[in-house]
């Protein structure tokens, strides 16, 4: 619908419509003789309402990325003591350890592991409180909401191959080691 042989086309580098010749090949920003400039504006319209979708779709792809890690996998050595939320597990039917025992035990963990003399998985497959020893600690991919806060809070801080301080939750306290 432009004269001899123009048309419109989109200039994404520039975002803005410009005029090709089919015939010519030329390229130009401003309009050949006899152009209507409301066929120009209708071009840009039905382009830009084309496109709206892309355009929202970046925005919240960017959103998305900015608002940080969705999920996270860690490994966990846990330590229990007499006040825990089960004061129980797979090693000792009671656990009557004091919490300030439990940190030393958990501390002398955290002391071999630094060392380069076990890993964390080693240690918690023989020596946590938690089910999770029969994965050397591996608790898996977890999103926000499903572990307690303390917990998520320290997971969701590290970075991948690092290791926590020790944390306390209410099932007692543990070193965290993400892993993915
Ligand atoms: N989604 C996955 N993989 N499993 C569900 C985890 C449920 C979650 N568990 C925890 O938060 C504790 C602290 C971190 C790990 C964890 C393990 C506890 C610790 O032992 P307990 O105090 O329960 O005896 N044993 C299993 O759940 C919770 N919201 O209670």
């Amino acid at each position: 619908n432009l004269p001899n042989d123009w048309e419109l086309r989109w200039s994404r580098s520039r975002n803005l419509p410009y005029f090709y010749n089919r015939i010519t090949s030329e390229a130009r920003w401003q309009a050949p003789e006899g152009v209507n400039p409301s066929v120009i504006l209708a071009f840009q319209k039905d382009y830009e309402s084309q496109h709206q979708h892309q355009q929202d779709e970046q925005i919240g792809a960017t959103a998305q990325q900015s608002e940080g890690v969705k999920r996270v996998r860690v490994s966990h050595l846990l330590v229990k003591h007499s006040e825990s939320r089960r004061p129980s597990s797979w090693r000792e039917v009671t656990i009557t350890r004091t919490k300030e025992e439990a940190l030393k035990r958990l501390e002398e963990f955290q002391a071999k592991i630094k060392a380069g003399q076990s890993t964390l998985a080693e240690l918690a497959a023989t020596e946590s409180d938690c089910s999770s020893a029969k994965k050397s600690g591996d608790l898996g991919f977890f999103e926000r909401g499903q572990m307690q806060p303390p917990f998520e809070k320290a997971s969701f801080a590290l970075k991948i191959g690092e290791m926590s301080t020790p944390v306390w939750t209410e099932s007692g306290v543990h070193l965290i080691l993400r892993t993915g």
